[in-house]
């Protein structure tokens, strides 16, 4: 389905409540099922948890994750742990050809028994599961931190536990730093120094307890974008954040300063406002630890006529698309120019911005979702719009309260 967004603008004023994180939800959801002591609020409408919740309670041997990664990583190393269990784990098109190698090599080194029924490397997989006890492996560290979560989630439930040695330049550290955050919040002793992480096998059940799932920091983006984008004075409240967050992408409080847009924390929710013209230097910023928003960005600095130098990318090209030819060339349809390299994305000053284009989404929620603000400068048309619901459903719901025009 293809929608038109008409050149729009948005009331001065505004307030959201965004849904749970889906990276903290699909964790959380994991150990729920390892630990059903734990309850969990606020947990994501993604289709990504949705997939997740169905995957965990199903008796079907063949379970079909779709297009999420996270819940592709983790589920391989939950069956793979779970002895007796044998089902097949597939996915979308797309997720046929993102890169489990890592994550199957390591499981194997701890006795586990995968099968690649298509692809060497790639999902389906065929999973019998099996007691691990084996509990040191060392694995790549700069391709997906997704791999080393997955492991770290299933590690206290294995009789020896688990040490792992990560090789390489870690990658997408402040997920890894969420995963460790929640394993100790529910009471899993678990440390991570340098690049050796090792967890004590919990014998007992833990506490019970109640968890609340703070709002989807990677979702915040695309409004901060709006807001960026739109006239000073502009604001929008967004429930319900915390300053302590455990997602790596509410570093975009302190990038989008460099807009104009500033973040006000009280209650439970941001307010973000804009409340200066952005200056027009070139934007340098260095996204490893926040690979998610680096479209949101991108597209930040094209609506604003910046230049920008974003680097630290070598992960977007195996995510849902390849994020980086995505953005050049659907930047490029709406007239910018782009340079892209392996882990880098550079935008040229942009003075026209092209009217009425279609903008393609490639499967990808965060294509859409960060061609969404261009909206506020010019007409364009997004493809497959209901992409959205992998990360964030009412995504168009909320853009039309905010005063966009929308038309299918
Ligand atoms: O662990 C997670 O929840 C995620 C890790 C990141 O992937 P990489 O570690 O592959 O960068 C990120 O892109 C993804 O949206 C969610
Ligand atoms: C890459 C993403 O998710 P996943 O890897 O879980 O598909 C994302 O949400 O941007």
């Amino acid at each position: 389905m293809t929608i038109s967004l008409q050149k729009s603008s948005i009331h001065k004023t505004n307030s959201l409540t965004i849904t749970g994180s889906k990276s903290e939800s699909n964790r959380l959801l994991l150990l729920q099922a390892l630990f059903p002591e734990l309850t969990i609020e606020n947990v994501s409408n993604s289709d990504d948890s949705h997939v997740m919740q169905q995957a965990l309670e199903t008796t079907s041997e063949i379970i079909d994750i779709h297009h999420a990664g996270t819940a592709m990583r983790f589920l391989t190393a939950y069956f793979a742990s779970k002895s007796g269990s044998e089902v097949v784990l597939t996915g979308s098109p797309r997720m046929k050809e993102r890169p489990v190698e890592i994550l199957v090599e390591a499981l194997t080194h701890l006795g586990a028994d995968i099968a690649y029924l298509e692809t060497e490397g790639c999902p389906p997989l065929r999973i019998k599961g099996k007691h691990l006890t084996q509990s040191k492996v060392s694995l790549n560290a700069n391709v997906s931190s997704q791999y080393i979560s997955a492991l770290m989630l299933i590690a206290a439930k294995l009789e020896n536990g688990l040490e792992l040695t990560l090789k390489g330049k870690i990658t997408s550290v402040p997920y890894i730093e969420m995963t460790l955050a929640l394993l100790k919040q529910v009471g899993i002793e678990a440390s991570f120094n340098g690049n050796l992480i090792k967890i004590v096998p919990q014998v007992s059940t833990l506490n019970p307890q109640t968890l609340v799932v703070e709002s989807d920091w990677s979702s915040a983006s695309y409004f901060y974008s709006i807001v960026a984008l739109s006239a000073v004075g502009t604001n929008i409240r967004l429930s319900s954040y915390k300053k302590d967050s455990l997602q790596g992408d509410s570093v975009l409080a302190s990038l989008y300063e460099s807009f104009g847009v500033s973040t006000v924390f009280e209650n439970e929710q941001i307010q973000i406002k804009k409340v200066s013209e952005a200056i027009k230097e070139p934007i340098n910023f260095q996204l490893n630890h926040a690979p998610d928003i680096a479209q949101t960005i991108a597209v930040t600095c094209l609506g604003l006529g910046i230049s920008c130098h974003l680097s630290g990318l070598h992960t977007l090209k195996i995510k849902e698309t390849d994020r980086l030819l995505a953005l050049k060339t659907e930047i490029e349809k709406l007239g910018g120019s782009v340079h892209i390299t392996e882990n880098s994305l550079a935008l040229e000053v942009t003075k026209h911005i092209n009217f009425d284009v279609s903008i393609a989404t490639y499967n990808d929620h965060r294509m859409a979702m960060a061609f969404a603000p261009m909206a506020l400068k010019t007409k364009l048309n997004i493809e497959d719009a209901n992409v959205v619901s992998k990360s964030h459903p009412s995504f168009w719901d909320d853009l039309k309260n905010l005063g966009f025009k929308i038309t299918q």
